[in-house]
């Protein structure tokens, strides 16, 4: 076959695949018609979750998972799009590292809303501003993000989905390596590179800062004062900085948790993981007779945080992630178990426990 030949079987393929995208969109109209009659949600994290699983088992051709996922994606955002005015607040601005996990998860055609800080993104979901809000929770490398775990102590919201994503950060600059007195980033992201620091720039003050894109902005504005970023490269290509050197967090594997808070959380999947926070009784044993809880409906605890409550002084708040959903029987008896040695349990959600 000549060149003209394979184009004109591609364009027709095409026109089948437009064909068959805006058939797709009724129908997921359709599906938007009966959750808003019978006031369901439209966003459905499980059924997507389902959804992508499915595809990348049927997957035969040559196209890789991640770029079936990343096709797919773009193809339930549009349609989500067309449902609803559906908006996402996250921690802006645009470019930041919880930006792109929110962009993983709800792809380009959403609406996206940045804010200031965390307590910002739970309160627009609260105040029903936005539809959801990504937060990040934990990372592999630096551990707990505690803000966001404080916030949820007050918060009605719930967790419908996670997202993990490989955070890999640079130096970025629109100076000269030499030139470089201070480095600006989130605490986060300073933790993730600790000894890169110490090993290129022992001597730089580190200035910690909002978020990562704002650490970029004030390289961007006070370069000619010795300023640089560490963030990624999204931060670096929207201030116009050069990446001076890539990767530079001390594990290359450095994961981010994030989460994506909203009014309900999310239905069975067979796969799925809990969160939840409780406060146990100041009395010798308490904490082991909660843990004991999981254990005994032989429930697996993936995670442990302990906070401080902030009402009464040495006083803690426990979080912790469970395998299973909060509908399952067998968990709702351990979680039943373990109110009987608490002065407080919420559950935070349940969610399929993948990353997509
Ligand atoms: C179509 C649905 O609603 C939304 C759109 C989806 C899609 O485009 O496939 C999948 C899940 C939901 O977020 C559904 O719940 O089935």
């Amino acid at each position: 076959m000549n060149l003209d030949d394979i184009r004109s079987d591609i364009d027709r393929i095409d026109r089948q695949l437009l064909q068959l995208l805006s058939d797709r969109a009724d129908l997921v109209h359709e599906v938007g018609v009966v959750k808003k009659r019978d006031g369901l949600q439209i966003y459905a994290p499980e059924r997507e979750q389902a959804l992508l699983r499915k595809l990348v088992a049927m997957n035969t051709g040559r196209l890789p998972e991640k770029s079936i996922l990343a096709i797919y994606r773009e193809i339930m955002s549009a349609a989500l799009a067309l449902e609803d005015d559906l908006k996402i607040a996250y921690l802006g601005p645009e470019g930041t590292w919880t930006h792109q996990a929110a962009i993983k998860k709800f792809g380009h055609s959403v609406a996206y809303s940045a804010q200031p800080n965390f307590s910002e993104v739970f309160d627009q979901v609260s105040r029903r501003k936005a539809d959801y809000g990504v937060v990040p929770i934990e990372n592999s490398t630096e551990g707990a993000v505690s803000h966001t775990l404080d916030l949820f102590v007050d918060s009605q919201l719930q967790i419908c989905a996670q997202i993990l994503m490989r955070i890999e950060n640079g130096l970025m600059a629109s100076i000269p390596r030499e030139q470089i007195r201070t480095l600006y980033s989130h605490p986060q992201v300073f933790g993730q590179c600790r000894n890169w620091i110490l090993r290129h720039f022992p001597e730089a003050d580190l200035v910690e800062v909002s978020s990562t894109t704002r650490a970029a902005e004030i390289a961007r504005e006070k370069a000619s004062e010795g300023a640089a970023a560490l963030g990624g490269p999204l931060a670096a290509e929207l201030n116009g900085l050069t990446l001076l050197e890539e990767c530079i967090q001390d594990r290359a594997t450095n994961t981010t948790r994030f989460l994506v808070i909203g009014e309900k959380t999310c239905p069975p999947t067979g796969n799925d993981r809990t969160s939840l926070l409780f406060a146990i009784h100041d009395r010798p044993g308490s904490l082991v007779r909660a843990l004991q809880a999981f254990e005994h409906f032989d429930i697996n605890m993936s995670k442990i945080e302990s906070r401080p409550s902030k009402r009464k002084d040495w006083e803690y708040i426990f979080y912790v992630d469970l395998a299973g959903h909060c509908e399952d029987p067998q968990l709702r008896e351990s979680l039943e178990a373990l109110e009987k040695h608490c002065s407080l349990v919420k559950i935070l959600g349940s969610y399929p426990d993948t990353g997509e």
